[in-house]
């Protein structure tokens, strides 16, 4: 049985490389070398080899799961997972202001715009600020369980920072960045093998891999996005309130969101972003407008599975050619 010293030292350690794994993959602002980061973890490592009786699943050194999984258990979302109505124009991006006006009887309301990231949503659940399970979005009900999988992703915390509440959902998207969807064709191209169409389809494919270990070798990143419902956590007010929160959990929140007071102010975040998409380092299809208030959310409710308090702005659509061209495929 370890003695004192060694579990203290166990404590320390996974505390310090979770810190570390989150200024490296969430802040991108490391504070320690790599090569000082891989000797904790050995340390870390060896301690547990010597005394497996204190490894636990939360460890830094258990993000790459064990053997690969037969298929995929399903798992109903506590909160469906909505969809999101589209707006192609301006015009209907004002119909959309004006019908939330209407129903808010002409009252006045922030909106969050945020990057409407092109991968695919999952469902994060923590446990008394423990990772324990990640889901797919599947048809919004039901999606599949890909919990080892996801923790191969090192921006997704297995450990939360701060104060989190006994049980937290929240979602995000995950994606393949452009750079590897690239690196990774080009792979795929030399071994003569059969290449992904786009970051999109290479994410989501990876995402449901049987073996967490293929999941683990491809770059794979998420931006959370929102709590998987307002009621979970009493006491915030809003959205943006929402995801300075997550944030401050450790949880990866894209710099690009941004609080807007007037249409017009949504109007011209979307016009910026239209000309920026192609510089960002993972692709987006879009901006996602939010009435921010929580309580103007559940008064507007939902139609069907889409909110009435939330809108998807899509950019235009593109040659296919000039797309592949720009991110260097010809
Ligand atoms: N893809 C995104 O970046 C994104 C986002 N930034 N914010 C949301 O908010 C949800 C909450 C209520 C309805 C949509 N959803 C997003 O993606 C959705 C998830 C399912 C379908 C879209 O991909």
């Amino acid at each position: 049985m370890a003695d004192d010293s060694i579990v203290q030292r166990v404590a320390e350690l996974r505390r310090e490389l979770h810190y570390h794994n989150h200024r490296y993959y969430v802040m991108d602002d490391p504070v320690i070398s790599d090569f000082d980061y891989d000797m904790l973890l050995q340390e870390l490592r060896t301690i547990e080899e010597e005394h497996p009786e204190l490894v636990t699943p939360d460890s830094p050194t258990h993000r790459i799961g064990g053997d690969p999984a037969e298929g995929f258990v399903q798992v109903e979302h506590r909160h469906t997972m909505l969809s999101l109505g589209n707006a192609f124009d301006d015009e209907s991006l004002e119909a959309w202001y004006r019908r939330v006006r209407n129903l808010l009887d002409d009252a006045d309301f922030s909106m969050t715009c945020e990057l409407k990231i092109d991968g695919l949503a999952v469902s994060l659940v923590y446990e008394d600020g423990v990772f324990v399970q990640g889901a797919t979005r599947g048809n919004g009900f039901v999606g599949e369980n890909v919990t080892q999988n996801l923790r191969t992703i090192r921006s997704i915390p297995l450990v939360l920072q701060g104060d989190p509440p006994p049980y937290l959902e929240v979602r995000g998207e995950v994606y393949m960045p452009v750079e590897s969807f690239r690196r990774l064709n080009e792979e795929r191209a030399e071994r003569g093998e059969q290449l992904f169409a786009n970051p999109r389809n290479s994410g989501a494919g990876t995402i449901r891999q049987l073996d967490p270990k293929v999941t683990a070798s491809r770059n794979m990143q998420i931006w959370a996005y929102s709590l998987g419902d307002a009621g979970d956590v009493p006491g915030l007010p809003d959205h943006w309130e929402a995801l300075e929160w997550l944030k401050s959990l450790g949880f990866r929140i894209n710099p690009n969101n941004r609080l807007c007071y007037t249409v017009e102010e949504v109007k011209d975040y979307y016009r910026e972003f239209v000309e920026r998409r192609h510089g960002l380092p993972y692709e987006v299809d879009g901006v996602v407008v939010k009435v921010n208030p929580f309580n103007y959310q559940s008064s507007l409710g939902v139609v069907g599975r889409e909110p009435r308090w939330a809108v998807a702005y899509k950019f235009p659509a593109e040659r296919a050619v000039t797309r592949l061209l720009e991110i260097g495929i010809n």
